[in-house]
């Protein structure tokens, strides 16, 4: 494989003390020799003063870096230059860089390179991308784990797996056409309904990576005037939404980002539920449904002055937190729909620790890291069930030859999974996502 010689900033924009750019590609050596006096000892950083190639122009003085291949994170030639962060810096030795025929690099181009080297798989690639975009602790776990192989090595043993249960069905074939008595083809079921059984644990998960990834969505929903406002005011610790004496004050839904327990919570405040002639609030209203059906966790609320509302009510489902709020001015009810509420006054703060800490367990239930790494993605939740349902194929299927066929396929669904079937478009999905630099 040959490629250009491709270069970025690796460091974040703007203004710096110092920018990193990093070089990547056959030609990466030739341009230290030509704009760094030379290549510094492989792995060891050294100051060097960065000319251009042409004009001879002092441009920096720099920390450089040379990976001479397969020891580099792209397992190509590779160089660092550790530079001055102002702009003029950064454009005269841009200018430097084309100037020796290297150009800039797509997003996500140098570990595209380093998977397309051998040195991960996909999946690993994009625990990297998911490591860079972490936001709290409990997703950087997860992207560290799968970025170290979690998913790779798992995925891998269970490719090996279907390997050898297509070569046993294929000398089941041959056993067959040769006349001779074989217990091949009832190991194959046997092995392969194990590994389906395997691949299906792995997918009732009920999708927590994904939604550790990309966060939970929640909504508070209740009667006009229940402190639906104020409580999502209280959580978020700032006045996010207006809160009123008038009913019917929030129409749009106003949205704050919660970090609960390590996952990140996209927490709705919406509509208070009524039947109502105004045109503008019936639409806040039909969008405050419509959310809470969407949510992944959802907060009633109920104002322990008024008798529980009929419409929200009507939206408790197993798992929603229930609220009574309003508890300054009167008790809370023992139970509203059949659960003991969680007691509040959104006005003084009281109860509020409870709230949080039950929506943490929520959060941590539902998205929380778990023993044994998840999947993380759409695209693996696709492949994956892809492979288990060949194998269930494979295992009814009428014809040796067919349950070969069906076997293939679930190897192919496999390597779509960590690239190990080199599909451009797979490629082009994956590091689509990543960042200029990466
Ligand atoms: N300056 C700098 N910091 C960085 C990176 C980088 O590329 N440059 N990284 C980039 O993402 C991350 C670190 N990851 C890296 C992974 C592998 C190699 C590497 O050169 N691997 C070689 C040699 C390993 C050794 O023996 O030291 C190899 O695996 O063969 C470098 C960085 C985070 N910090
Ligand atoms: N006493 C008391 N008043 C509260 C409490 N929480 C909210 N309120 C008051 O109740 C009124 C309505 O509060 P909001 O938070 O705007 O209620 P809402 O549910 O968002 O109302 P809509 O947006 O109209 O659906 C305001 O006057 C609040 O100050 C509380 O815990 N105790
Ligand atoms: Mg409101």
């Amino acid at each position: 494989m040959s490629f250009d010689t491709i270069f970025a900033l690796a460091s974040g924009g703007g203004r710096a003390a110092v920018s990193l750019l990093r070089l990547s590609g056959p030609g990466s050596g030739a341009v230290l020799d030509r704009i760094a006096g030379g290549r510094p000892a492989p792995r060891l950083a050294s100051l060097r003063r960065l000319r251009h190639p042409e004009s001879a122009e002092l441009l920096d003085e720099a920390l450089v870096l040379w990976f001479p291949g397969p020891r580099s994170y792209t397992g190509e030639d590779a160089a660092e230059l550790h530079l001055h962060g102002g702009r003029a810096v950064l454009e005269g030795v841009t200018a430097a860089l084309l100037a020796c025929g290297a150009r800039p690099a797509e997003p996500g181009e140098f570990t595209r390179r380093a998977f397309l080297n051998g040195r991960m798989d996909l999946t690993e690639a994009e625990g990297i991308a998911d490591l860079i975009a972490a936001e709290t602790a409990a997703q950087r776990r997860q992207a560290l784990r799968q970025a170290g192989g979690a998913l790779a090595v798992r995925y891998a043993g269970w490719a090996e797996r279907l390997t050898r249960l297509l070569a046993h069905q294929e000398a089941a074939i041959e056993f067959a056409e040769d006349g001779l008595p074989n217990t091949l083809e009832a190991e194959v079921r046997r092995e392969g309904a194990a590994l389906a059984a395997e691949i299906g644990a792995h997918l009732a998960d009920g999708g927590r990576g994904e939604r550790l990834r990309e966060g939970l969505w929640g909504a508070i929903v209740g009667a006009p005037n229940a402190g639906k406002s104020s409580l999502l005011n209280a959580l978020a610790g700032r006045e996010a939404a207006i809160v009123s004496a008038r009913a019917g004050t929030t129409r749009d839904i106003v949205e704050v980002r919660l970090e609960l327990g390590g996952v990140p919570v996209w927490l709705a405040d919406t509509a208070g539920l009524r039947e109502t002639p105004d045109e503008i609030e019936a639409e806040g209203v039909r969008r405050a449904r419509r959310r809470a059906e969407e949510a992944d966790l959802l907060i009633a609320v109920f104002a322990a002055d008024q008798p529980p509302d009929a419409e929200t009510l009507a939206l408790l489902a197993p798992g929603t937190l229930v609220v009574a709020n309003k508890t300054d001015l009167a008790p809370a009810p023992a139970a509203i729909g059949g659960q003991a509420p969680i007691a509040l006054s959104a006005r003084d703060g009281e109860g509020l620790a409870a709230l949080r800490a039950a929506l943490e367990a929520v959060a941590a239930e539902r998205a929380g890291l778990s023993e044994e790494a998840s999947l993380t993605r759409p695209r693996h939740r696709a492949a994956l069930g892809e492979a288990a349902a060949w194998i269930e194929e494979a295992i009814r299927a009428p014809l040796p030859e067919l349950a070969a066929e069906a076997l293939r396929a679930a190897l192919r669904a496999l390597g779509r999974l960590t690239g190990r079937v080199g599909v451009e478009a797979v490629l082009d999905v994956v590091f689509g996502d990543f960042c200029i630099g990466k």
